[in-house]
C-alpha cells in the first residue's frame, strides 16, 4: 500500500529502524554498534541478542501454528535451554523500547537486523506487525549434546528443512561464543577460574564466512566441534549433507545472501493469525508523528511544532515549513496566503541499517507561534537540497493535516510526578479551547515497557484547573495518570464538547515532557503559488484531509484546492 501520513504503526516502527531510538532520544541502537563487545567479554551485544531470537522463535510448533517471535522468552530466562548472562543482558537492553506500535517481539526483530547489519551482515528486510504473548511458551531449544536424529526433529518441528537448520547454525554461530561457567563441559575455566571465558565459533566478531571457511579447510576453532565430541552440535549439522549447504555458502556474497533470507524467515516464524506489516522501508521524507504537536508554549502563546527528516546529500540543505491558517480570510490558504518559517534546529539521526544503506538522515524541528484566531490548519515543507534542486513535500499532496485545535496536550505543564516524588505518576495538562465548555476531558493511557512486561492501559478523567489563568483562549484541565505504564507511555487526550462532539490529541508521549525545542526566529507569508499550498491556479476538485483523529471523528478537514 501506498504510504500516507499519518499512519501510526507504520510511522513507529519506521522511526525506530532508521533512528535506532524512542520518540525522546533515548538510544537503543547505540548499545550494539559499532558491533560492540559486551562489557569486557570476548563476545558481542550482537551475538547475544541474535541468540536470543532463534530462542524465542524455538518455540513454534509448525503443525499446529503455535509460538515462534512473539515475545514469550521474556517469561523463559529461567530456564536451563536459556542459561548464560547473554539472555538477562539483552532483555535488559531491550526492556524499555516496546511501545503502544512496537511490540516486544518486533523489537527483538528490529534488534536481530541492526546486530547483523552493525557486524558488517547484510541489511535484512523486516516486518512489523508481531503480537506478544504474556506468558512462557514450549521448550524447544536444541541442546548440545543433543542427537542429529533430535536436531533435524526439533528444526523439523520449528518449520525449517534440514537445509535451512544448517544455514541458521552457521549464520547464527558466525557471531559470538561459548561461555565458562555457563558451559563446563565444552569450554574450560581460564587461569583464573572466577572469570568468564568465552571461545567464540570463529576467529572473527564480525557477521562473515569465516565460520564456513574455517570449518570446510579444516582450520575450524568452533567450540561445538573441536571441544568436546559429546557436545559437538555444529558438527552434526554442517555436516549433515555432505557439506553440501556450507559449499554453499563459502564466499561472502553466497553467506550474505543465504543468511538475509533465512533470517528473515526466522523472524516471520510467528503464530498463525498475527499479520504482518509491509516491509518496512525508508521513507526519503518523514514527518515524526510524535514531534506535530499544536500547544500552549512555556511563554503562554499558542505554538505548533514539528519535526521532518529527510534523505539529505550535502550540508546545504534548508527547509521551510509552511502552512495555512484554520479560521478568517486566509483559511486553508483559500485567499492564497500561506505562512513559512526556517527551522531553529537540526540533528543527525542513524541506526545501523541506515548507516549500512550510506542513508544520512537529518531531522529539521520547527517551533512556530501561532495567533489563536488563525490557528493552523495543515502544513508541509518545502526543501531546498543546495544543488539547484527543491522538493515540495506534501504528504502526496495532501498536505499534513492538523485536525483539530479545540484539545491539545501541553508538555509544558505537564510533569513526570516521578522526578519529584519517586512516585510513579504522571501529571497532565491539558488545554481546552474556551469556546467549548466540555462534559469530559479524559486521557486514555498505554505502556508496553512495564516491570512485569505486560502491556497496560487505563483511561483517567482530567478536571477544570482554575488555578491556571486561561490564555490564548484556553482554559486549562489537569489530571494524573497514577499507574506506571513505563518509560514509554503514550495517552490519547479527548474531549467531549456540550453537543456532544469529541475531539482528540491522539498519541503524545510522556518523553517529550521536558524536552526543550528551539523556536523559530520569524513567520513569513507569501502568495507565491510555487511553495506548494492550496493557491493552485484554479483547480477545484475536493480534497479529503485525513488527520490524526481519523478513528474517532470519521473525516476531518475538508479543504478545497
Ligand atoms: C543445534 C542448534 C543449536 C545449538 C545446540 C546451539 C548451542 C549454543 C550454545 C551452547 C551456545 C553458547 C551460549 C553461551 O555460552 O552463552 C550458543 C551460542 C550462540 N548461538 Fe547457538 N545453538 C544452536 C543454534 C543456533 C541458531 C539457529 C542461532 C541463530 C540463528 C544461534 C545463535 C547463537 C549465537 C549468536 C550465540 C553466541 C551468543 C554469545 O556469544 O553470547 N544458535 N549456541
Amino acid at each position: 500500500a501506498d504510504y500516507h501520513w499519518p499512519s501510526l504503526q507504520y510511522d513507529a516502527l519506521e522511526d525506530f529502524l532508521y533512528e535506532g531510538q524512542r520518540p525522546d532520544g533515548s538510544n537503543m541502537a547505540q548499545l550494539v554498534t559499532p558491533c560492540k563487545l559486551r562489557g569486557g567479554v570476548n563476545t558481542t551485544v550482537a551475538a547475544e541478542w541474535v541468540r536470543l531470537v532463534y530462542h524465542d522463535i524455538a518455540s513454534h510448533n509448525v503443525a499446529d501454528g503455535t509460538g515462534g517471535l512473539d515475545g514469550s522468552i521474556f517469561f523463559e530466562t529461567d530456564r536451563v535451554e536459556n542459561n548464560g548472562p547473554g539472555m538477562n543482558n539483552t532483555l535488559s537492553d531491550f526492556s524499555g523500547f516496546p511501545s503502544k506500535y512496537i511490540t516486544r517481539a518486533d523489537i527483538i526483530a528490529i534488534a536481530t537486523v541492526w546486530a547483523v547489519a552493525t557486524c558488517g551482515g547484510p541489511v535484512i528486510p523486516v516486518q512489523g506487525g508481531r503480537i506478544d504473548a504474556n506468558s512462557a511458551g514450549p521448550y524447544g531449544v536444541p541442546n548440545a549434546t543433543d542427537t542429529q536424529q533430535s536436531i533435524v526433529d526439533t528444526f523439523t518441528h520449528q518449520g525449517f528443512s534440514t537445509q535451512e537448520m544448517i544455514q541458521l547454525v552457521a549464520c547464527g554461530h558466525t557471531l559470538g561464543g561459548v561461555r565458562y561457567p555457563d558451559f563446563p563441559d565444552i569450554v574450560p575455566a581460564g587461569s583464573n577460574p572466577s572469570a568468564t571465558v568465552v571461545d567464540s565459533f570463529d576467529d572473527t566478531h564480525t557477521f562473515d564466512h569465516n565460520i564456513v571457511s574455517a570449518y570446510l579447510d579444516g582450520t575450524t576453532v568452533d567450540p561445538l566441534i573441536v571441544n568436546n565430541a559429546s557436545s559437538a552440535s555444529d558438527l552434526l549439522v554442517f555436516s549433515i549433507d555432505g557439506n553440501a549447504t556450507m559449499q554453499s555458502m563459502n564466499t561472502a556474497e553466497s553467506f550474505a545472501s543465504t543468511c538475509s533470507t533465512v533470517f528473515t524467515k526466522m523472524l516471520n516464524t510467528v503464530p498463525s493469525g498475527v499479520q504482518l506489516t509491509d516491509t518496512i522501508d525508508l521513507l526519503p521524507v518523514k514527518v515524526s508523528t510524535s514531534s506535530v504537536q499544536l500547544t500552549i508554549g512555556s511563554n503562554s502563546q499558542l505554538q505548533f511544532q514539528a519535526a521532518v527528516r529527510l534523505q539529505v546529500p550535502g550540508s546545504n540543505t534548508k527547509v521551510q515549513m509552511y502552512w495555512c491558517d484554520r479560521y478568517g480570510s486566509d483559511a486553508n490558504c483559500a485567499s492564497g496566503l500561506k505562512r513559512f518559517a526556517s527551522s531553529g534546529s537540526s540533528s543527525t539521526v542513524s541506526s545501523p541499517v541506515s548507516e549500512a544503506m550510506n542513508a544520512t538522515l537529518k531531522k529539521y524541528q520547527f517551533v512556530v507561534p501561532i495567533d489563536p484566531s488563525q490557528s493552523i490548519s495543515e502544513f508541509w515543507f518545502v526543501v531546498d537540497y543546495g544543488n539547484g534542486t527543491t522538493l515540495v513535500a506534501d504528504n502526496g499532496g495532501t498536505n499534513y493535516v492538523v485536525d483539530q485545535d479545540q484539545v491539545l496536550w501541553v508538555p509544558s505543564m505537564s510533569q513526570a510526578k516521578s522526578v519529584l516524588t519517586g512516585a510513579d505518576a504522571v501529571f497532565v495538562t491539558a488545554a481546552v479551547k474556551n469556546t467549548n465548555t466540555p462534559s469530559r476531558v479524559y486521557m486514555d493511557c498505554f505502556g508496553r515497557a512495564t516491570t512485569n512486561y505486560i502491556a497496560a492501559n487505563a483511561t483517567y478523567d482530567l478536571q477544570l484547573n482554575t488555578s491556571i489563568p486561561s490564555v490564548a483562549g484556553y482554559n486549562f484541565y489537569t489530571g494524573v495518570a497514577t499507574f506506571d505504564f513505563g518509560a514509554t507511555m503514550s495517552f490519547d487526550l479527548h474531549s467531549v464538547a456540550e453537543n456532544g462532539t469529541s475531539y482528540a490529541d491522539m498519541y503524545r508521549q510522556e518523553g517529550l515532557i521536558g524536552v526543550s525545542l528551539a523556536p523559530a526566529s520569524t513567520v513569513n507569508t507569501t502568495k507565491s503559488s510555487s511553495v506548494g499550498g492550496d493557491s493552485g491556479a484554479g483547480i477545484l476538485a475536493p480534497r479529503w484531509g485525513v488527520g490524526v483523529g481519523l478513528g474517532i471523528l470519521a473525516v476531518l478537514g475538508l479543504s478545497y484546492s
